[in-house]
């Protein structure tokens, strides 16, 4: 059997391409981390998807755990790998999307990939990435706490982080047809180029790419936002996927946001429900003894309704944070209280149904909890599938839904209607 096998530079992301190959009838598991040499996988899977929270950590250590991610997957019969990135390309000149490039592009061949993804509405033409009708550069991604993103040019980009070549494959390429495009694929190649970056504006064109690539004789490894690895599900899925596995009924609920997102901040304001505010510059004062505290009475108090427990804020007031304790300290205290309110909620007050917004915030919240592996089920929104998994730091290892869902997707109401498909 043939397996897709997927590197995801954040949890999010990882969730978004199960999600969507899963909808299109791809079975598919997510592996929180490099599982252990020992951990087997379900043979029934047709695509592995590991999830790393390499997004902004030093270089050296995306690269290593990349590649053993890579390691791993091959070793269990994966023979296409994906490098999946963020649709909005979040990365610093420093990487990481340049160097996992570099190490996971075959010795002889080359990475193709884009980071356009439709659906979600982004678009690459002319090497430009779009976001909805703005370029990235121009979109709310300028202002991210992390990856500010203020060049649309991509080419320009990678570019910046790698030392390889970095070659456009225009849109007229693209619609060439397929024996073309994998002929134009292998003639940069041979001519010196080691990253294409391949514009996209319609699923057609992500199609025309997939169909291409099984002509493409140099060896490759494919780089993207979802968009291509959903192309690929269109070409091989066949009707619905696996269903996540069932949580026993009721409970407290929780909402994690760590997420600075401009769609973030609307669900936040959308939510009617009860808030523990978190706040980066009262915990590096306090600790998070106080915070708890709050999560436990809100909790306890809430009976039926979901409490949303936020550091979301706008760009004035986390430029603000960052000045005075540091972008790397904001955020690392940010991620360990919301981590440690929903180990709480989970261990202590019968949480089973979580929440969590932001790639970065869910992969601090996974690793609280233990989780080793998610079950992929139902999408609540486009790219936001939920997903169950046992939470082994947690006593009797009990199974819980979550929904770890990328700053910038989901409708405004999702944190009041995300619950009617959890299972
Ligand atoms: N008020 C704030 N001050 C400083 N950093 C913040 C603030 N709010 C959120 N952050 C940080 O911003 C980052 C957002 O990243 P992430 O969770 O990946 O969300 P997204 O999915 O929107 O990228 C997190 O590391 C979070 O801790
Ligand atoms: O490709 C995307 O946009 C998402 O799958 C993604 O990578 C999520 O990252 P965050 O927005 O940081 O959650």
């Amino acid at each position: 059997m043939s397996r897709l096998g997927v590197i995801a530079d954040d949890v999010t992301g990882a969730c978004d391409v199960a999600g969507g190959v899963a909808a299109a009838g791809v079975r598919t598991s997510v592996y929180l981390g490099v599982p252990g040499a020992d951990a087997t996988d379900d043979a029934a899977d047709e695509c592995l998807v590991v999830a790393l929270k390499t997004r902004t950590v030093p270089a050296e250590q995306a690269v290593a755990e990349s590649a053993e991610a890579a390691r791993w997957l091959r070793a269990h019969g994966a023979t296409r790998l994906y490098q999946k990135y963020c649709s909005t390309f979040d990365s610093t000149d420093r990487g990481n999307i340049g160097p996992v490039a570099d190490a996971l592009a075959p010795v002889d061949g080359i990475s193709v990939g884009t980071p356009a993804t439709p659906a979600a509405g982004r678009t690459q033409y002319l090497g430009h990435l779009f976001v909805g009708d703005r370029l990235l550069s121009e979109s709310s991604m300028r202002d991210h706490p992390l990856t500010p993103m203020r060049d649309s040019d991509l080419v320009a980009v990678l570019s910046r982080q790698t030392s390889s070549r970095v070659e456009l494959v225009p849109l007229p390429t693209v619609r060439s047809g397929a024996t073309e495009l994998a002929a134009e694929l292998d003639r940069r190649a041979g001519a010196g180029a080691r990253h294409l970056l391949v514009d996209a504006i319609a699923d057609s064109d992500l199609d025309a790419l997939a169909a291409a690539l099984d002509r493409v004789q140099t060896p490759l490894v494919l780089g993207g936002g979802a968009g291509i690895a959903l192309a690929l599900a269109r070409r091989t899925g066949h009707g619905s996927g696996v269903a996540a596995e069932a949580v026993p009924p009721g409970g407290p609920r929780l909402i994690l946001s760590g997420s600075a997102s401009l769609r973030t901040r609307e669900q936040v304001a959308a939510f009617d429900g009860p808030v523990v505010a978190v706040d980066p510059l009262a915990i590096d004062r306090e600790g998070t003894a106080p915070v708890l505290a709050a999560v436990r009475a809100a909790l306890s108090a809430s009976g039926d309704t979901p409490v949303l427990v936020s550091a979301t804020v706008g760009p004035e007031r986390v430029r603000d944070a960052q000045q005075r304790l540091g972008a790397e300290r904001a955020a690392g205290l940010l991620e360990s209280a919301l981590a440690s309110a929903g180990l709480l909620g989970v261990a202590e007050l019968g949480v089973r149904r979580l929440i969590v917004a932001g790639g970065e915030t869910s992969g601090a919240a996974v690793a609280a909890l233990g989780l080793r592996r998610l079950a992929v089920g139902r999408l609540a929104a486009p790219g936001v599938p939920w997903t169950t998994g046992a939470a082994a730091a947690v006593g009797g290892s009990p199974t819980v839904a979550l929904l770890l869902k990328s700053g910038n997707f989901g409708e405004p109401d999702l944190f009041t209607r995300a619950w009617e498909s959890a299972p």
